[in-house]
């Protein structure tokens, strides 16, 4: 789930682009880069890490430009390689960069195709580099460099491409480019800051980056919408294929930032919401529960929890401490890495749990590496009874629109029931949202009845998947696959 930002200016945008990478780099940990233009020049500086691991002063410096884009990436296709950071540079035509956030279900066929007939070459296993190759390849067959021509080339994209993809593009002499597939899976905000000198835009994944850099949230870009922004700020927009909203799902459960509003609705809201209706099951199901205290196991999960103390009328108190310097867990790239993290990251207070019946809450459990070794912790810790909510129903099937969960395998929950998840996390009682439940929650009073990418849930697919993708994607991403790898090279 990568982060992306792209900004036209009135003044240099390099330490603007910095800035809104560090509030999206819980999006993505793995890699860094950004890409800006001036009239006669791209200039890309990218690598591995973290945002403050990639850049420094020298290398900012050379960045100049009024039109940048930005990426901080967690890979879902091709290799972690320094070489498939992004932003994607292609020279023709004009001069283009790319950053994307998603995945393509389609990218062996497309490559293929843009070998074939397109004939160009693409030199990673990066889905994002394919298209980016499509994207130039379509604005090649039109005649001039305008935004009417851009429209046009991403509606070749759009019939092109399948999967998910919230791009931005810097094309050098017309500015910025932004679109988003045609079910508006990733999300994409565009915003706008008025300066002595003119107009200035942002387009970014989540709206807390245009917060931090000033602008005012205008609106999300639609779905299957195209924007050109001039270099000289001015802002076309333009519908470039028929489209249905159906965002993903998991980004209000985990991956956005609270503070963000993805599609016009509140994460925070959304993850109250998650906790109200989640509090309201555990009333049906046990009414004389004999729950004593609601603890968060942070961070994501807390907004969720502290509203099902408030349902059970428990207390709500933070017993784990998460240890600040350690990033998120599930991004990480292989399961060794993660499992040991949980225990770097989270460490008890034992004063929270000695002697009580403690209910746990997560925003989700995934592969089970937190929610295992949180139970275990929890009873080392003194607890009477352990139970365990889930704001978010099992997860059973793979995500593949940009979400790292390629391999059913891995998931805890596959082909598994409630109990016998129950019984591997060794918790007394487990309890999971229901996705109506999930669904209405997150889609809150303004936009009852939104439809939502629910894939992970619910093993339907909004953009349909050949049938033998799943085998392919999970050969080449599961967590044994990228072992191999490692060792390899
Ligand atoms: O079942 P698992 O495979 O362990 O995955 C689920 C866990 O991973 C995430 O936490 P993470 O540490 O990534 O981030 P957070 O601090 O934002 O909660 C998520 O919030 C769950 O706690
Ligand atoms: N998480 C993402 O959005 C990943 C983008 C792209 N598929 C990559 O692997 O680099
Ligand atoms: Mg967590």
């Amino acid at each position: 789930m990568c982060g992306i930002v792209g900004i036209v200016g009135t003044s240099e945008v390099a330490a603007q682009l910095y800035d809104g990478l560090t509030v999206l780099q819980h999006r993505g940990q793995d890699a860094a880069g950004i890409a800006t233009a001036d009239r006669h020049k791209l200039r890309v500086h990218k690598g591995n890490g973290l945002v403050r691991d990639v850049f420094d002063e020298e290398s900012m410096r050379l960045l100049e430009g009024k039109v940048g884009i930005a990426h901080c990436r967690y890979p879902t296709a091709g290799s972690e390689g320094e070489d498939e950071s992004q932003p994607f540079y292609v020279n023709s035509p004009y001069g283009i960069a790319l950053a994307h956030n998603g995945n393509l279900v389609n990218t062996d066929a497309l490559r293929r195709e843009v070998f074939e007939q397109d004939r160009r070459n693409v030199n990673t296993e990066s889905d994002s580099e394919v298209l980016l190759n499509v994207f130039a390849h379509e604005l090649d067959t039109q005649k001039a460099l305008t935004p009417q021509a851009v429209f046009k080339a991403v509606e070749g994209v759009n019939r092109r491409a399948k999967g998910g993809y919230a791009v931005v593009c810097s094309v050098l002499g017309l500015g910025l480019v932004a679109f988003r597939d045609p079910h508006g899976i990733r999300p994409l905000v565009l915003g706008k800051r008025t300066s002595p000198t003119g107009d200035e835009y942002c387009v970014a994944s989540e709206s807390v980056a245009l917060d931090v850099l000033g602008f005012e949230r205008l609106r999300d870009i639609a779905p299957g919408e195209a924007v050109v922004i001039t270099a000289r700020g001015e802002l076309h927009a333009q519908q470039t294929a028929p489209a249905e909203l159906t965002p993903c799902i998991f980004e209000y459960v985990y991956f956005a930032r609270p503070d963000s509003m993805i599609d016009d609705i509140s994460v925070h809201k959304a993850r109250m919401r998650m906790g109200v209706t989640l509090g309201e099951k555990i009333l049906r199901l046990r009414p004389d529960h004999d729950i004593d205290v609601v603890i968060p196991i942070p961070d994501t999960s807390r907004d969720s929890a502290l509203e099902i103390a408030n349902v059970l009328n428990v207390k709500y108190r933070e017993g784990f401490i998460k240890n600040r310097y350690v990033g998120r867990t599930f991004i990480m790239p292989g399961q060794g890495e993660r499992a040991k993290s949980v225990k770097r990251k989270l460490n008890p207070i034992p004063l929270e749990f000695r002697g009580r019946n403690v209910l746990l809450v997560d925003d989700s459990i995934v592969r089970g590496t937190t929610s295992r070794q949180i139970v275990q912790m929890a009873r080392d810790a003194g607890a009477k009874k352990v139970y365990l909510a889930s704001a978010a129903p099992p997860v059973r099937y793979p995500n593949v629109y940009g979400i790292d969960m390629p391999s059913s395998e891995e998931l805890i929950a596959h082909g598994r029931t409630e109990s016998e998840i129950e019984q591997m996390l060794g918790c007394d009682w487990l309890i999971y949202q229901d996705l109506a439940d999930l669904e209405s929650a997150v889609a809150g009073p303004k936009h009852p009845g939104r439809k939502f990418d629910s894939s992970c849930f619910s093993g339907e697919y909004v953009t349909g998947i050949d049938p033998d993708y799943f085998e392919r994607i999970r050969q080449m991403r599961s967590d044994d696959a990228k072992k191999k790898r490692r060792v390899a090279s």
